[in-house]
């Protein structure tokens, strides 16, 4: 009796299962593992099937060393290595890794130590027999800077709540911790190795936001560029980041949340401030609530607590308190500006007006406006007719509406840039001290909600071109590689042609003569 993949529709999982019989078209397979309902052996067409990899049963640190590789076999290495708690694994130079959903014990020190030790050979970026880890990603970068002297990237993929985020903190930890790639470094942080690992949380603070995919979801992209000197060493670092997702500002799907810093301080504000920003729970303002009228809260997560560790790490990266007061005071200002309703002007067919004027008030105090012009700004929209002239048109309350979401939303990316600038001049180096970078960059996964808009589009686009371009660079390197050992690949690529249709067609023989093959599907 042969093993098998199988799967009882084109759309179901890949299961195992035992060949009971096989006439060439249809194979009768009795299942590994019974699922309710079933009831003993099914009927599979052959299309359905695909030979069975004894060396995924196994677990392989390499995929590329798996017996037969096809989608099922991929992924049923990777299940067999995570049921023995191993969450990484290589396919050559590429690192998979498995969100384990629980946290792990692989990441402290004595890891970080492991991986960093010196290489037996100067040569090599990483220790062939190291097991698959994201430090040994790290280790290789820092290596590959060393010895060709030039920057390196690290570029981490995959879908929103993948991990890659996650990710991005190790790879971080890893290098403030492994200046130089040889030998772990003292383990008490120099300053600006304190300012990367402190600009985490105040740019997840702001950037992120609890998803129905994530809990922690990264609504921008981001490029973290570790900077070094000539003797590799850790002089600086740099982010860029690239477009934060508006529109959750003033509008959040079901089970969602908005930004955290704005829960953090509706949670965790002292007793000044609330009287100051007239602040009162998440639930008294209408930005925090999703459209069934609730604030999500975050398994495990005190708002209040995330809220002290964003004023330390604001701190850290050399934001002052007057300035912190400030943008605290800002994004009260948001949600108060969130509450402002706009009603028919009456009498006025089309025009509109502030209906809560004390809500306006408070807002445009918290803001810096005078309230009538709040006021106007919210209500009408000027038109230029001329250089000297413009006329001032009344707007809907839907109109005031969508004015008011704008100002909100222009209000919060204006005070994320400015974080991410000050965060980012806080730690940077001077241009003549950068010799070289690691950058490690972690954008927004790819998302499918119930309701997307322009900002899925732009985020699924940029997730596309980024793995066309990942796909370019792994091809275009592989080649380079058989050229320079003088393999010439189209030759191949016809005899690999050859070979598997040779191969086929035997299998197929096999088939029709009853005998079990491992040539079984139509992964072939
Ligand atoms: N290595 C890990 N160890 C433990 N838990 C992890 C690990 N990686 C991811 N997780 C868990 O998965 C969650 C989602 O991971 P993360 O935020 O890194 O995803 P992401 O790929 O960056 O998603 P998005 O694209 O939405 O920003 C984390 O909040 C954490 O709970």
């Amino acid at each position: 009796m042969s093993r098998t993949y199988f799967k009882v529709d084109a759309k179901a999982d890949w299961e195992v299962g035992d060949v009971l019989s096989n006439d060439g078209k249809t194979l009768t397979i009795n299942p590994k593992e019974s699922k309710p309902g079933d009831c003993g052996p099914v009927s599979i067409p052959r299309e359905l099937t695909a030979p069975f990899s004894a060396s995924a049963e196994e677990g392989v640190e390499d995929l590329a060393s798996l017996d037969v590789l096809h989608e099922p076999a991929i992924l049923h290495n990777l299940t067999t290595r995570c049921d023995a708690s191993k969450y990484y694994t290589s396919v050559g130079d590429v690192l998979l890794a498995v969100n384990p959903f629980k946290p792990l014990d692989c990441y402290g020190t004595d890891s970080i130590q492991a991986y960093s030790k010196p290489l037996a050979s100067p040569q090599t970026l990483v220790e062939v027999d190291d097991p698959p880890h994201i430090f040994k990603v790290a280790r290789a970068a820092v290596r590959s800077m060393r010895t060709e002297k030039k920057s390196q990237a690290i570029l981490i993929s995959g879908e929103s709540g993948a991990g890659k985020t996650e990710s991005t903190k190790h790879i971080l930890h890893f290098l403030t911790h492994c200046a130089s790639g040889d030998g772990p470094r003292r383990m008490s942080e120099a300053p600006v190795e304190e300012k990367i690992m402190a600009s985490n949380p105040v740019l997840e603070a702001f950037g992120n936001a609890k998803t129905v995919h994530n809990n922690n979801s990264s609504r921008f992209g981001k490029f973290f560029q570790v900077q070094y000197n000539n003797n590799d060493t850790i002089v600086g670092a740099k982010v860029l980041i690239y477009l934060l997702e508006r529109s959750r500002v003033a509008k959040i799907g079901p089970g969602e949340r908005n930004y955290h810093v704005f829960y953090q301080l509706c949670a965790g504000a002292t007793a000044e401030q609330r009287q100051a920003f007239d602040l009162g729970p998440a639930t008294a303002f209408y930005y925090l609530t999703s459209p069934d009228g609730i604030v999500e809260e975050i398994p495990n997560v005190d708002d209040a607590r995330e809220f002290s560790t964003l004023l330390a790490a604001l701190k850290s990266v050399g934001i002052s308190a007057t300035e912190t007061n400030a943008i605290m005071q800002c994004l009260a200002g948001i949600l108060h500006l969130g509450n402002i309703q706009m009603v028919p002007k009456a009498g006025a067919e089309n025009a509109s007006v502030v209906g809560n004027m004390e809500t306006l008030q408070i807002a445009a105090g918290l803001l810096g406006f005078e309230f009538i012009t709040l006021e106007i700004a919210l209500t009408t929209k000027g038109l230029a007719t001329s250089r000297s002239s413009c006329y001032s048109i009344p707007l809907t309350p839907h109109q005031a509406s969508v004015a008011r979401d704008a100002l909100a939303k222009s209000i919060y990316t204006r005070i994320f840039d400015y974080l991410v600038k000050k965060v980012s001049t806080s730690m940077e180096a001077p241009e003549d001290k950068v010799q070289r970078h690691i950058g490690v960059l972690d954008i927004f996964g790819f998302e499918s909600f119930e309701k997307n808009s322009l900002e899925q589009l732009c985020i699924n686009y940029s997730n596309e071109k980024l793995h066309q371009l990942f796909i370019k660079a792994v091809i275009e390197g592989e080649l380079k590689l058989y050229a320079e050992e003088g393999i010439n690949v189209a030759d191949c690529a016809k005899n690999a042609e050859k070979v598997s249709n040779k191969a086929f067609l035997a299998a197929l023989e096999d088939r029709r003569g009853g005998g079990a093959s491992p040539l079984v599907g139509s992964g072939i």
